[in-house]
């Protein structure tokens, strides 16, 4: 999806013009339609014309795509090393350059009743493509990064060589560990203002945080420059040079990511149906894998676990011997009751997939401007939890603080009253009635609880101040 988002802000090209306009026209009514100057030279007579004349560029698909952004301390040089990167690949035409504002002035995205400012940019090495992520806050780092607005399979780490690690480097490298980012390549800026000494200490501060976070600190790519100087055109050895390393590490460090085609099959029941004289047909959107006539399935939820065959799919009343990821299809399966399969549960490959019901996950809870609710909440309360096609109430539980307040995010114990089937790095949303109150990423299944979480889960807070005052008694 990114993809095709990118191609549109890549630009429209007009195909036949028709008048001559100054350059420099910007369509302000129809912003959709804007072109960037360099295309704006001609325009057709008139905006149905040029509408059916303009045409997006096509994206090739001839590289392996992988998603990237750059992570790190408000002020470290984000949105400066953004730009310095599509610069230097704008050299030999891997990108369209982007300055500065105009990655800072990203558009604004809505996903899941959350806004968040987010630029995605496009750019692509030797050997790959990339869709890079910048956001303009510390808190849409934070809303990005659990919403999965967009998903990163690594992220580079900017730390300023003046400042060193700050709380935010912290708690970006912390939340990525968390949520799954497994390959960090680190960029430590602004050497050109710091003296070396400072920046081999900043070097080994960062390795230092790399490990206690549970990366491989010792051997993390690191590179030092100075975005700013790549940007202006000076000092090549901090500037393009380094930017050149960098992306030569990110190429050879962060892994291509496995494609949903490759991955076992999965399926989350939309709808099951009865077809007299064929069968029961299962419905739903594959998510990932290829599902082909004849393969063996398991359909789980709700504390059972069906084995079966497939015997046939159904695309737009057509029959197709396999599905792809994306599609959306019925799939007739053997010897199933229609009432033994229902809404929520999930068809997969056996074996790959178990329900579970104590789970751990980051959560950012609304702000009443983005519809959540007003007041704060606290442990032991209870909501409604969607995720696929499935929803469960679950008792929550918030180790380490008293409340979460809208607009914070949080780590948070919870407790669902039925198994389901889920996994690591799953996302859902959390609802009260009519108001969605948050959304977050699953980031441990099967959540071995210690006796103070026991306690917190099941009597609250309250448990184990009780508890404690007991202890003090008993000691006295
Ligand atoms: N001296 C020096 N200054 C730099 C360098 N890179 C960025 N800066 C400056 O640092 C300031 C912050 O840079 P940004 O790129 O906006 O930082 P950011 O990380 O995107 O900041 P937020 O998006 O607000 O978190 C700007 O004034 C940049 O000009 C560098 O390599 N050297
Ligand atoms: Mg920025």
């Amino acid at each position: 999806m990114a993809a095709t988002k990118i191609v549109t802000r890549v630009g429209y090209t007009v195909i036949r013009p028709f008048s001559f306009v100054p350059t420099g026209y910007q369509s302000t009514a129809y912003p959709k339609y804007a072109l960037p100057i360099q295309y704006l030279s001609y325009r057709p007579f008139s905006l149905s014309v040029r509408r059916s004349y303009a045409e997006k560029q096509v994206f090739q698909r001839d590289k392996p795509h992988c998603n990237v952004g750059t992570i790190g301390h408000v002020d470290h040089g984000k949105t400066t090393l953004t730009a310095a990167i599509t610069k230097v690949l704008s050299e030999n035409k891997r990108a369209v350059a982007k300055r500065y504002d105009e990655i800072d002035n990203a558009p604004e995205e809505k996903a899941r009743g959350i806004t968040i400012n987010v630029a995605h940019i496009e750019y692509a090495t030797d050997n790959r493509h990339y869709s890079h992520t910048d956001c303009p806050g510390h808190a849409d780092y934070i809303k990005n990064m659990i919403t999965g607005t967009a998903q990163m399979d690594g992220a580079i780490l900017v730390v300023a060589a003046t400042d060193g690690v700050m709380p935010q480097t912290r708690e970006h490298l912390l939340l990525s560990k968390q949520i799954g980012v497994q390959h960090i390549v680190i960029f430590i800026n602004k050497v050109d203002a710091a003296d070396a000494e400072m920046v081999d200490l900043v070097e080994m501060e960062v390795r230092e945080l790399m490990s206690e976070m549970g990366y491989d600190g010792d051997n993390a790519p690191i590179i030092k420059g100075s975005a700013l100087s790549a940007l202006e055109g000076k000092d090549p050895e901090l500037g393009v040079n380094a930017i050149t390393e960098l992306l030569k590490a990110v190429d050879s460090h962060i892994p291509t990511p496995i494609r949903d085609l490759d991955k076992p099959f999965m399926l989350p029941v939309e709808n099951v149906y009865s077809i007299a004289g064929r069968g029961t047909v299962v419905t739903g959107r594959l998510e990932r894998g290829v599902l082909k006539k004849g393969m063996d399935c398991e359909v789980l939820g709700y504390n059972k676990v069906i084995k079966t065959t497939v015997t046939g799919i159904e695309m737009f009343h057509k029959i197709l011997d396999e599905a792809q990821a994306g599609d959306q299809l019925g799939a007739l399966v053997r010897g199933v009751k229609r009432d033994d399969i229902r809404r929520g549960m999930i068809m997969a490959k056996p074996g790959t997939m178990k329900a579970h019901d104590n789970i751990e996950a980051q959560v950012y809870i609304l702000s009443k401007e983005e519809g959540g609710r007003q007041r704060p909440f606290t442990s032991l309360c209870q909501m409604q939890m969607f995720s696929k096609t499935w929803d469960c109430a679950t008792q929550i539980t918030i180790p380490g603080k008293d409340m979460v307040m809208p607009g914070e995010d949080a780590k948070l114990l919870m407790k669902l009253y039925k198994p389901m089937v889920l996994e690591k790095g799953q996302r859902f949303t959390l609802r009260d009635g009519n108001t969605t109150l948050g959304t977050g990423v699953i980031t441990t299944v099967s959540k071995n609880l210690n006796e103070q979480e026991k306690i917190l889960l099941s009597e609250g807070k309250k448990g184990i101040e009780k508890r404690a005052k007991k202890e003090a008694a008993g000691k006295a």
